[in-house]
This record gives C-alpha cells, structure tokens and sequence, in this order.
C-alpha cells in the first residue's frame, strides 16, 4: 500500500520537531517536506503533500492553512489561538474545497481529552467549577486552547442541564485577580519554568471537591494523536474540531 504523504509545518518547534521523528518513524507514513519560518509554502504542493501537519503560531496558522485547503491539502492543525471568525474563515474556504479535511485539535494527548470529558460530565454536578492551567513561560497563548475548550464545554453542559450561574460575591481589587472569564468559567494561566503542559479543573459543591488533573510530561504524548489525525482527516471533509471525534470514547 502506498504511504501517506505528510509534511509539517513548524517542524523547528517544539512540538514540531517531535512530530517530525514521529512521522519518519511511523511505517505508513512518508515525511515529504519540513517547513520552518520563511520558507516557501509552495514546497507543500511541489512536494506532493496529502496532509500538513500544521505546528506553528496563531499568528501565523491562518496564511497556512489557505494555503493548504486552496490546494486540496488536508491539515492537522495543533496550533491554538481559535476565535469563531477564525473559524467562520476557514469554515468558508472549506466550503470552495468540499473534500478537503481539517482537524483542529485544542490538544492531542488522550489524557487531556479524556479530562475535558470528564470534566464536561462532572460539571453539572457542582455549584462551582473553575480552570487552572499550568505551562512553560515560552508559550505563546494565555490562555491555553486546551483550557479555553474545557471551559466551553462545562460552560455548554451546565446550559444544558439549566443550572444557575455559579455563586462568587469576590470583590476585586485588582483587576485579572479572578482569572478570565470563558463562558462563565473562570480560568487561571500560570506560566512557570520547568513545566510543559498541565491542567486542573476543580469542581466544589457543598462539603466536597474534585479535582481532574492532567500533566504532559513530554512532547512524545501528542504524536499518538498527531498520527491518528493524519490517518483520519484525508477520509474526514469539512472541519473537525476536537481529536475525541476520532476517537471511541463510548
Ligand atoms: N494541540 C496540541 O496538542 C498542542 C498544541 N501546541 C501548540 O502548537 C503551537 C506551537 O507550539 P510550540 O512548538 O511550543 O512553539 P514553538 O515556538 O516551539 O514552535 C513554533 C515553530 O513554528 C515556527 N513558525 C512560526 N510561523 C511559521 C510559519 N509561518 N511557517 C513555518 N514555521 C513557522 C517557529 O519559527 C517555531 O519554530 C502553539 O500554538 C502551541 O500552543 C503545542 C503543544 C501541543
Ligand atoms: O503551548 C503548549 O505547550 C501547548 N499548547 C496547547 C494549548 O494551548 O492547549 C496544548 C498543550 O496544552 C500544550
């Protein structure tokens, strides 16, 4: 069978030149090209790419990906930075290239899927519930994608299950004191040397709490999901948005 054509983008990065060695090491995929900054997108097509795995910097991942989706190249993307007009953006460019996929993954480590759906299902059970995510001061984002989409969800599930705002009579003197606000959900950045990507949700109700806590340790735990989206997005249209669709959860 022949080998799925990959290139990355970002592949200096952190995260990118991880997911490089992975897609050299994996034996149905064939790493075609290696982007890093300033270099010409147009080796993606002379290159032959089916899909780009797109690593890079939010101010940098939507030229990308037009690109990509203009030529009929599917992406993985795990670049953060989603706003709804990004989204709406590429959402229109897909729609003039309708068998072209997009993955966008806010984080591609099960463990950190599995919090968020973990997290979605506990939310609805406690008056109050708020995010703390922990990462290393080079990020580029506060706060993270995977944080900003946890809340989101806890935020959709509570709607859903009608339950009230969650009580906080805080005044504040200063102002960031309560973290940011995400869909109601407060969410704390903490960026510290030494760490790489961690995050807690911390659920109270009357008399108890829970604690759902994810730490990546190394870069090596994103790959599994890098690979599996490259697999799944050139048979996948549209856009996806969440690795958990790829995955069996039930
Ligand atoms: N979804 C997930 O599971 C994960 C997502 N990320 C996200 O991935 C992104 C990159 O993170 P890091 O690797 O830590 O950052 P990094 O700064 O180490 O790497 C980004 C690389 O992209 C390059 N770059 C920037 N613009 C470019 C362009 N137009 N073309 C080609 N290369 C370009 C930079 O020069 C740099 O080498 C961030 O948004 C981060 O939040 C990081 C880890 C996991
Ligand atoms: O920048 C990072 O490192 C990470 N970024 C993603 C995010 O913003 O959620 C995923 C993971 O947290 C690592």
């Amino acid at each position: 069978m022949s080998k799925l054509r990959v290139a990355v983008v970002g592949a200096k990065g952190r995260i990118g030149s991880e997911a490089v060695r992975a897609v050299e090491a994996a034996d149905d995929m064939e790493l075609v090209a290696a982007l890093g900054r300033g270099d010409r997108l147009e080796a993606l097509t002379e290159a032959g790419a089916q899909v780009v795995v797109e690593l890079t910097h939010p101010d940098s991942v939507m030229d990308n990906l037009e690109f990509c989706v203009r030529n009929g190249i599917h992406a993985v993307v795990g670049t953060t930075g989603w706003t709804e007009d990004r989204l709406a953006k590429l959402t229109s460019w897909l729609e003039a290239s309708p068998e072209t996929g997009v993955l966008i993954a806010p984080n591609f480590s099960i463990g950190a899927v599995l919090t968020m759906t973990f997290a979605q299902k506990a939310a609805r059970f406690f008056e109050s519930v708020e995010v703390v995510e922990l990462h290393h001061p080079n990020k580029a984002d506060a706060p993270s994608g995977t944080a900003t989409r946890t809340a989101q969800l806890i935020a959709a599930a509570r709607r859903e299950a009608g339950c009230a705002p969650q009580p906080d009579a805080t005044t504040t003197a200063l102002e960031g004191a309560r973290g940011a606000d995400v869909d109601g959900v407060p969410v704390h950045s903490v960026r510290l040397r030494g760490l790489l990507a961690h995050q807690e949700v911390l659920l109270g109700d009357t008399g108890e709490t829970l604690t759902i806590r994810h730490d990546s340790l190394h870069h090596s735990c994103f790959m599994p999901g890098i690979l599996l989206g490259a697999r799944r997005v050139v048979s996948t249209p549209g856009l996806t948005f969440g690795l958990e669709h790829f995955l069996d959860l039930d």
